[in-house]
């Protein structure tokens, strides 16, 4: 059986052979391309199926009617339009299969070509956009009387508006084609050189399109209108045109021929321009860029179908503006044609990947900062690694201004970074100290019960401090000066056989700081309020701290037995705070009390054991110990001695513990009544000996493995607090910093020296003095410690114009001499409150006092005496100064100040005097005072007016 090839077959059929491939492919026969072979039985079905459409023109509609939509496809979509009309015209008549390709015919006709029986007529139409325009000769007249048109066109669009024209309907143009085409005399030769001329026109106005220059075509126009004037035959106007056009490339003596190539060359790079849209390449191109086109006259295909070009046109025109679609195919026509266009399309390429490349360095660029909650604009500009000038520089744009060591916070430093594109991440600061002090969980199985941890607040003078006392039955309120609560302490106390620790919180403000210890260390509170006074602010702080430490509250309303009490009162304040009684359907205990007669105390007991074993307190009592440092202080014979409550573990004798930057084995244990005791277990407070140093009033006390695991401990804590020293004193150093805020004038420091006798106490003058800085003054400590006033201390203040605030401390011989040679500021107290008092009156300016003490002398005590009726005689030697009658006096002993009052009697011998000059002897008796002892130090002084 002999065998068809699929291309013979097509021919045969004047069909393409793609779309016998497809038909065949379609009735599942295997072929792969045109050179496939099918049987000849095959071949028999496929002329008749396709062969059926040939005889679409003998009446078979059905198989003519996809090939039409086939051929619709080919077109450019633009044509779609004049397809569109055919079918409208086609609509219009009346239908019949049968008369469908006759629509067709008429067509054929009209355009002048001659219709080749042979070939459907809708075929015919497809051609010209396949086949090479200069293949057939009769087909070749297709695009040249389309082209015309496009003449025709250019002509009717030069108008002075040189607007974009609008596309006019096809049918409207190929009429008027026609009737031009009938006037055009120049040979059919000719009319290719036409049709890239009109090619020309075309890319011109494509150009034009492009935004390129509406003047050049404004110009372009009015070269034509002259050419109009001239009455040139429309061909001449064409070539006017043309040379127009060209008249960078050509001479009008230059064959014809090239002109032509030149036109072709520049058809191409307006073709290639519409696809770059680029303005500048376009005005470039429009000048000189056509000189060279001679080598892409063989690239140029001449197989463009000019009616895609054509159909392109008035949707270029429409689409002003919208030239993606366009940009494509015409990049795509160069691809094709030209092996330039290979060249310009890397240029594009690289064009297109420049952005891509520099969107990538910006990203490398973007950097990423850690940086700390404050930091100087200096040290921002090197983490950033610029100049810092360049921060002040733009902050100073944006109207702040800032020096280079000025202090920013993390927000500050986070905007400024994302100016310079830079990301700022916050450095986390590890607690090295709070990650030693971590704890796990503890096993509930062996926790054991405890007693409850209280503590007493309230506002001041409500009766903190008598209320202790009458629990603990002792007289706590006769040994402090002033009359306020100044140390921290604790005690024991049994009640119906269950223990209660209590903590003795200072009641005045000037313990905030300690009251929080005390909060967070403590598990209920008692509130005291005074009945006959009610709510007052400190009373509402001791109430804030106590809920922030999430601690239960009872409260004692005192001083019931006053006439004056009014018990409603207090509940009805303290409601307002959420604390509501419950006989008033609250959940707070309020129990009322009289410290003065013991009134209600035993209830208060009770409830606070109720509390206690509501709140289910538990510890492991087996374990190592650890707890809070309550207190501690350096005794001369003792050593550092600290007072601490253990609160988990239970604390033996001989264990190794550190509590800050202290460190050491316990060497011995005191209850809270002086008993010595081998071991302090949950909830109990003792006075431990052994550490090395006086560890801070707050500090968590550790129980070590061994003494070089407690020694670790305190010096991880030393350096840790080395840095955070170092850390604060950076800001003082930055001498800009200062000069800025000298020289603004609003903001002042306020240098201050702190010694107490005990450690608490310097804490606690610390956190008062700190809450006095205001807009304008800022309080410093620079320097806080235990012991008597030393050289040291008022070298520091001298070198940083500091004054000293000594609480019940005095200086020494040298420290009261440099004081005096440098100009020290040293001020004495003993009550806190006048030591607050006197520093916010000097910041307020205000500080004149009207009188001021006198220091007269200073005398040893070398031997004491005691007289039945007069108490201890104080036989002493006066050192230097004078010691008169009526002065008062002051004793020192190791620096600390342990009493201060009137000297009751001043003999010589047996007889009273009036004064005791230096290097006499003579013999003091104190007033309400006998513990006087040998070695002690006697300063007189008196208060002395000072003018203002
Ligand atoms: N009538 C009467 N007076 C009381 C009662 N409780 C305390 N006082 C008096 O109130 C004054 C202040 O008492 P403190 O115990 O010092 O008060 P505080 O709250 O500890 O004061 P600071 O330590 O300064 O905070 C003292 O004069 C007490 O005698 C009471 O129940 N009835």
């Amino acid at each position: 059986m002999s065998k068809v090839k699929v291309y013979e077959l097509a021919k045969e059929l004047g069909k393409d052979s793609k779309d016998v491939v497809k038909f065949l492919e379609g009735k599942n026969i295997e072929v792969k391309n045109h050179m496939s072979t099918i049987s000849e039985d095959e071949a028999a079905m496929v002329k008749k199926a396709l062969g059926g459409s040939k005889a679409s023109a003998s009446g078979d509609e059905a198989k003519a009617a996809p090939k039409k939509k086939n051929i619709v496809h080919v077109f450019r979509p633009q044509n779609t339009r004049d397809g569109s009309r055919n079918g409208r015209r086609q609509a219009g008549r009346p239908a019949g299969g049968a008369k469908a390709p006759q629509n067709a015919k008429p067509m054929q006709v009209q355009n002048g070509r001659p219709a080749p029986g042979s070939k459907p007529a809708v075929k015919s139409v497809a051609k010209p956009a396949v086949k090479p325009v200069a293949e057939k000769p009769a087909e070749a007249v297709k695009p040249a009387e389309v082209k015309p048109e496009v003449n025709a066109e250019t002509v009717q669009s030069k108008k002075p508006e040189s607007t974009p024209v609008q596309p006019q309907s096809v049918a409207n143009q190929t009429e008027k084609v026609q009737e031009k085409n009938t006037s055009v005399e120049k040979p059919v030769k000719n009319r290719e050189e036409q049709n890239r001329n009109s090619q020309s026109q075309e890319g011109r106005r494509e150009r034009s399109q492009g935004g390129y220059n509406r003047d050049r075509q404004g110009r372009n126009d009015r070269n034509n209108d002259r050419g109009d004037r001239n009455g040139r035959p429309q061909g001449d106007r064409r070539d006017n045109n043309r040379g127009r056009n060209d008249r960078n490339n050509d001479r009008n003596d230059r064959p014809q021929g090239d002109r032509r190539d030149n036109n072709r060359g520049r058809n191409d790079r307006n073709d290639r321009q519409g696809g770059f849209n680029n303005r500048d390449r376009q005005g470039r191109n429009g000048n000189d860029r056509f000189q060279n086109n001679d080598h892409r006259k063989k690239n140029n295909n001449p197989a463009i179908p000019a009616p895609a070009l054509e159909g392109q046109k008035p949707q270029q025109r429409k689409n002003k503006g919208k030239e993606d679609f366009k940009k494509k195919d015409y990049r795509k026509d160069d691809e094709d044609r030209m092996p330039k266009g290979r060249k310009q399309k890397n240029d594009q390429k690289q064009q297109m990947q420049k952005p891509q490349q520099k969107e990538q360095k910006v990203e490398e660029t973007i950097k990423s900062i850690v940086i700390p909650e404050v930091l100087t604009i200096k040290e921002l500009a090197d983490k950033m690694k610029i100049v810092p000038s360049v921060i002040v520089k733009k902050l100073f744009m944006q109207g702040k201004i800032v020096t280079v060591n000025q202090e920013i916070d993390y927000d500050t430093a986070e905007e400024i970074a994302l100016e310079f594109d830079v990301l700022c991440e916050k450095e986390e600061v590890v607690d090295v100290i709070e990650e030693l002090l971590k704890e796990e969980e503890e096993d509930e199985k062996k926790m054991k019960k405890r007693p409850p941890v209280v503590c007493v607040m309230g506002h001041v003078d409500h009766g903190k401090t008598s209320l202790l006392d009458a629990i603990r039955h002792t007289n706590v309120i006769d040994r402090e000066a002033g009359g306020i609560t100044q140390h921290i302490g604790a005690s024991v106390v049994t009640v119906n056989g269950e223990k209660i620790t209590f903590l003795d919180t200072p009641g005045h403000e000037a313990f905030t700081a300690m009251r929080m210890r005390g909060a967070n260390s403590t598990d209920i509170a008692i509130l005291v309020v005074a009945a006959d006074d009610g709510v007052m602010p400190q009373t509402v702080e001791a109430i804030n701290h106590a809920k922030a430490a999430g601690i239960e509250i009872v409260v004692a309303i005192n001083k019931i037995d006053k006439p004056s009490a009014n018990i409603d009162r207090v509940k009805q304040e303290l409601s307002e705070y959420e604390l509501i009684p419950e006989d008033w359907g609250g959940s707070t205990i309020f129990v009322p009390v009289s410290a003065k007669t013991g009134e209600g105390i035993q209830d208060l007991m009770e409830m606070l054991l109720l509390t206690a074993e509501v709140s289910e307190l538990k510890a492991n009592p087996n374990r190592r110990a650890r707890g809070l440092v309550i207190e501690a202080q350096l005794d001369k014979g003792k050593g550092p001695v600290a007072t601490v409550l253990v609160q988990k573990g239970t604390l033996r004798i001989g264990d190794a513990i550190a509590a800050g930057s202290a460190y050491g084995k316990v060497r011995a244990m005191m209850d809270d009544k002086g008993r010595r005791v081998k071991e302090a277990g949950p909830s109990t407070p003792v006075e431990i000996l052994g550490l090395n140093d006086v560890p801070n009033a707050g500090e968590v006390f550790v129980g070590c493995k061994n003494d070089k695991d407690a020694r670790s401990f305190a010096e991880t804590f030393i350096s840790q607090n080395k840095a955070k020293l170092l850390e604060d004193t950076k800001g003082k150093l930055s001498l800009d910093d200062l000069f800025t805020q000298i020289k603004e004038g609003n903001l002042k420091e306020l240098n201050i020296v702190v010694k107490a006798d005990v450690q608490g106490s310097v804490e606690a003058i610390k956190q008062s003095l700190l809450k006095l800085s205001n807009e304008e003054v800022v309080v410093k400590i620079i320097h806080g410690g235990v012991g008597a006033i030393n050289e040291s201390d008022v070298s520091l203040a001298s070198a940083s114009n500091a004054i000293i605030i000594g609480f019940n401390v005095r200086p020494d011989a040298t420290a009261k001499e440099t004081a005096e040679r440098e100009g020290v500021d040293v001020r004495l107290y003993r009550v806190i409150y006048n030591a607050i008092e006197d520093v916010q009156a000097a910041m307020k300016g205000m500080l004149d006092p009207v009188f001021e003490e006198k220091v007269l002398g200073h005398a040893e005590v070398r031997q004491t005496f005691k007289a039945s009726g007069v108490g201890t005689i104080a036989g002493s030697y006066v050192l230097d100064g004078i010691f008169e009658r009526d002065c008062q006096a002051r004793i020192v002993r190791d620096g600390i100040v342990i009493y201060d009052g009137k000297l009751a009697s001043l003999r010589r011998f047996k007889d009273d005097v009036k004064e005791v000059r230096a290097g006499y002897e003579c013999g003091f008796v104190f007033e309400n005072y006998n513990d006087v002892k040998e070695g002690d130090q006697v300063e007189a002084f008196k208060m002395v007016e000072i003018p203002r």
